[in-house]
């Protein structure tokens, strides 16, 4: 299954909604189609999102630089259009990194005079999108490694997994499943136990299907039966992606992380977290200034058109939630795996990053 393409002048997007009963691609030839596919959970993951809305930037820049104004005119029409395609959802910190790593590209183009059209300015950010995907792919190989370095000389090992920070989270291998998947390819791994993970079942959905599919062995549990599972001694470690990291090591990530990683300092198993460089908010000291976003009630007492609740009562649905530092045994990144204390190796990474 390809999850996202580029195919000039398509963006296609493997409408997520649809899984696993259904393969459905969305042709997206106007940025707003891709913002609804980001708003909507068609693509979704942190940094699948963040790829997806550099490849929609490159539909903004061609429907901007189609008018016959100015071309200053056409570029402020752009950096709307650029605005309204980061806003689409607040948490995951890799979108707005994807956007403003283009727009900050574009304008030092702009200010150097080294684009002055339109066809320059799609040319600019058509290779800056595909070089985001290229990187992230790059990404997800080497933090597979890195992760694979925390379960040196373990074997049988039986993973824990909360949604989905798999190849469908991300522009290849994925975060959290690509190291599971490298502990498979080295024989280290029994089992993947993946949370269903409600309201919009991206483990059962998703995380099941991905490691069903390469024949890796997957248990599917509803949310509530995770804690059941680490009282039986049925899990080893639990790993999991993110969706912003602050400077602190504060992690957001889908709704039930911060249950799991209360209930592995209860039953002293680790507790990992998996990301790139591009999850971190460099910007961001304490976890409960991450902007959580809130979604719509129906997702919660309706599903695929059954309702399984009544419809006018008080609905809680906030897609995240915030995992303190203090519950995280280890961040794995590309970079190779930061311990505590986060402040000084996140701090290290950045200058590995931002040099
Ligand atoms: C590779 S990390 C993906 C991260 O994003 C997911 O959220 P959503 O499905 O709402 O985009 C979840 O938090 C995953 O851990």
């Amino acid at each position: 299954m390809i999850n996202i393409e580029w195919k000039q002048p398509e963006l296609i997007l493997l409408d997520q909604t649809k899984l696993p009963t259904d393969i459905h691609y969305i042709r997206c030839t106007d940025w707003r189609q891709v913002a609804e596919a980001i708003k909507m959970l068609r693509v979704r993951g942190a940094p699948a999102i963040g790829v997806a809305a550099g490849y929609g930037l490159i539909l903004a820049a061609t429907e901007a630089t189609q008018s016959n104004h100015p071309f200053s005119e056409q570029l402020s029409q752009f950096y709307e259009f650029a605005e309204e395609l980061k806003e689409t959802r607040p948490t995951a910190i890799n979108l707005a990194w994807a956007v403003d790593r283009v727009l900050t590209l574009v304008k030092a183009s702009i200010s150097d005079n080294a684009i002055t059209n339109g066809e320059a300015l799609i040319n600019l950010i058509t290779k800056e999108a595909e070089e985001i995907h290229r990187e992230d792919i790059a990404l997800n190989h080497a933090m597979a490694k890195a992760g694979a370095t925390l379960f040196e000389g373990q074997s049988n090992i039986r993973m824990l997994t909360h949604c989905n920070a798999g190849a469908l989270a991300t522009g290849g291998l994925g975060t959290a499943l690509g190291v599971i998947r490298e502990l498979h390819a080295n024989g280290q791994l029994e089992r993947v136990y993946a949370d269903e993970t409600r309201p919009l079942l991206q483990g059962a959905r998703l995380t099941a299907l991905e490691l069903h599919e390469d024949g890796i062995p997957v248990t599917l549990q509803t949310d509530n039966m995770a804690a059941y599972a680490m009282q039986q001694g049925l899990i080893d470690a639990i790993i999991v992606g993110a969706d912003r990291i602050t400077t602190k090591g504060d992690v957001a990530n889908k709704i039930g992380t911060y249950g799991l990683a209360v209930l592995a300092k209860h039953h002293n198993i680790p507790f990992y977290v998996a990301a790139p460089y591009s999850t971190f908010d460099f910007t961001l000291q304490d976890g409960k200034d991450i902007p959580i976003e809130m979604r719509m009630a129906e997702e919660v007492w309706n599903f695929h058109g059954i309702q399984t609740a009544p419809s006018d009562i008080g609905i809680l649905n906030p897609a995240f939630d915030v995992t303190p530092h203090e519950l995280v045994t280890a961040i794995i990144t590309e970079q190779g795996v930061l311990k505590p204390d986060y402040e000084a190796s996140i701090a290290e990474l950045q200058s590995k990053v931002q040099k």
